[in-house]
């Protein structure tokens, strides 16, 4: 006698699953379930066994052990083809399943609750689940194995037409093999949370979720996504709200987040303007109103196309401001009734409201390489981690030592060679990335110009010889930080004695590459 096709159906979330189970039993498919899943079905009236019934053995250990069971992975992993494997299945009375719907306990949202305990998180580390889904997506050429919901319909459709193509059972095996593996790295991440790993692991492994296929990369000829971390909880662009303008592009996320991530080093009202992922204009102020103000002066050729990102409510009054001018991004924590209103108008113009009372710490930092990836803490040093010594005679004076660390704190986040001049609660010259260091100077100088008269200058790194100071002494700077740690720091420092101007050293370098 035929035996009818047997379907397998174990899963937590169970959106769908009824629908998808009646349409599977008119199909001629008997049914065998789990006993979640099975009283969810029964409720609905779809005829269906218990695991339990298939193996002649209970569900024990409050559900640790329910379909780890010889009688199913047998079931799973015949090769329908092969007589041997067909001959002992039937001398042992075992009988084959041609379909299994299994999705996993749901560990991620299990550990992302702000109550969650170790004992919860255990017990949501699915094992049954994975071991079923692993041996049928093994078996592809035999067996189809749906893990995603999203994918019912389509299974239900190839049924109805006849059959299901071996390049779809390849694709939903594939499917499976990316979902567990993903499974098991979040649960890999939440264990060296835990037990608080020390130094680098032998293997990183991570997953991210996709949250946008973007329109293309930095270029329209490259292909691109933006992926999150599903774990990770503090500040990002990730979280944020768009309340208006068009999609966001690669390189918009790219320069909204160094501009985030600048913002968020200001505990005082701060605005910064961002151009190809560098500052071209930062100020602070007891307002936010002041503080763009002086962002704006800082460069308004360069701010224009930029992305604005500020750490108080933006208001109105700063609203009319931003509108007179074109920006591409404005990131604020919040927006005014008024300020939104302002805004809208520009119908293109992105707004986005990102929760900055969140942690703000990022740990590591993945840079790919050719076949490979680089992994290093993020550079979260502040002056306060930094052993501060004034080098020269002169010591800064009140006014030039918070325009120091107004320059310090920029220049963390330019690309190397960076050199910052600041001045009055905002910098007015920003040179980056340059192949030499006195290059760097020299372009944060011109574009300073007058206004270097009693200026502050930054360098993310040591300098190699005097010529730094040389320059910066010319055009009227008076104080200078920078690491120090040169084999010729004494000919810089005396070269700021001889001009007077006072020179700070951190110990720490700021390289951004
Ligand atoms: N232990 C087992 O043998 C086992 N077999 C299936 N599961 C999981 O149990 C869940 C379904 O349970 P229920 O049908 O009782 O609601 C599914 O997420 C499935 O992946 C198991 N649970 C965990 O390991």
């Amino acid at each position: 006698m035929a035996q009818h096709k047997r379907a397998l159906i174990s899963v937590s979330n169970k959106a769908g699953i009824v629908s998808f189970a009646q349409q599977l039993v008119q199909l001629g498919y008997e049914l065998i379930s789990t006993g979640g899943t099975k009283r969810t079905l029964e409720e609905a009236g779809v005829p269906v066994i218990s695991v339990s019934e298939v193996t002649e053995f209970p569900e024990i250990l409050q559900g640790r052990v329910k379909t780890l069971h010889p009688h199913i992975h047998a079931g799973l992993l015949a090769q329908k083809t092969n007589d041997d494997h067909v001959k002992q299945l039937e001398d042992l009375g075992i009988q084959g399943i041609d379909l299994v719907v299994v999705n996993l306990y749901p560990f991620k949202e299990t550990i992302m609750k702000p109550s969650m305990t170790e004992e919860e998180a255990i017990e949501n580390i699915d094992i049954g689940g994975p071991t079923m889904l692993r041996a049928a997506a093994k078996n592809f050429a035999h067996v189809t194995v749906v893990v995603r919901p999203d994918d019912y319909q389509v299974v239900i459709s190839y049924l109805q037409k006849g059959d299901i193509p071996l390049a779809y059972r390849k694709q939903l095996a594939a499917n499976v093999f990316e979902h567990t593996a993903s499974y098991d790295t979040l649960i890999a991440n939440y264990f060296a949370e835990v037990v608080k790993h020390e130094g680098a692991p032998d293997q990183w492994t991570t997953t991210f979720e996709k949250v946008q296929t973007l329109r293309y990369g930095e270029n329209p000829h490259q292909q691109a996504a933006f992926y999150v971390d599903p774990l990770y909880k503090g500040v990002s662009l990730a979280n944020a709200t768009q309340l208006n303008g068009k999609e966001l592009s690669y390189n918009n996320l790219q320069d909204a987040n160094a501009a985030l991530s600048m913002v968020l080093d200001f505990e005082q009202p701060a605005a910064v303007a961002v151009k190809h992922m560098n500052p071209c204009g930062v100020g602070i102020g007891d307002t936010i109103e002041i503080a763009y103000d002086r962002a704006y002066e800082a460069d308004s050729v360069s701010i224009f196309g930029g992305i604005v990102a500020v750490n108080r409510e933006l208001d109105e009054a700063t609203a009319w401001k931003m509108k007179e001018i074109f920006l591409e991004i404005i990131i604020a924590p919040s927006f005014s009734q008024e300020a939104l209103h302002v805004l809208e108008e520009k119908t293109n113009l992105r707004l986005l409201q990102v929760d900055m009372n969140q942690d703000k710490g990022v740990d590591k930092q993945l840079t790919s390489v050719r076949g490979g990836l680089l992994v290093q803490d993020v550079d979260q040093a502040t002056l306060a981690d930094a052993t501060v010594t004034v080098a020269t005679d002169r010591k800064p004076t009140e006014q030039e030592w918070k325009d120091l660390q107004l320059a310090w704190k920029v220049v963390k986040h330019v690309k190397s060679n960076a050199i910052v001049v600041a001045e009055g609660q905002q910098t007015i010259g920003i040179g980056a990335g340059q192949m030499n260091r006195v290059g760097a100077a020299k372009i944060a100088i011109e574009q300073a110009g007058e206004k270097c008269q009693g200026a502050a200058l930054a360098s993310d790194a040591f300098f190699p010889m005097p010529d730094t100071v040389e320059a910066a002494a010319q055009a009227g700077v008076t104080t200078i930080i920078q690491p120090g740690g040169s084999k010729r720091d004494q000919e810089s420092i005396d070269a700021c004695n001889k001009h007077g101007i006072s020179m700070v050293f951190t110990g720490v370098r700021h390289f951004k590459h």
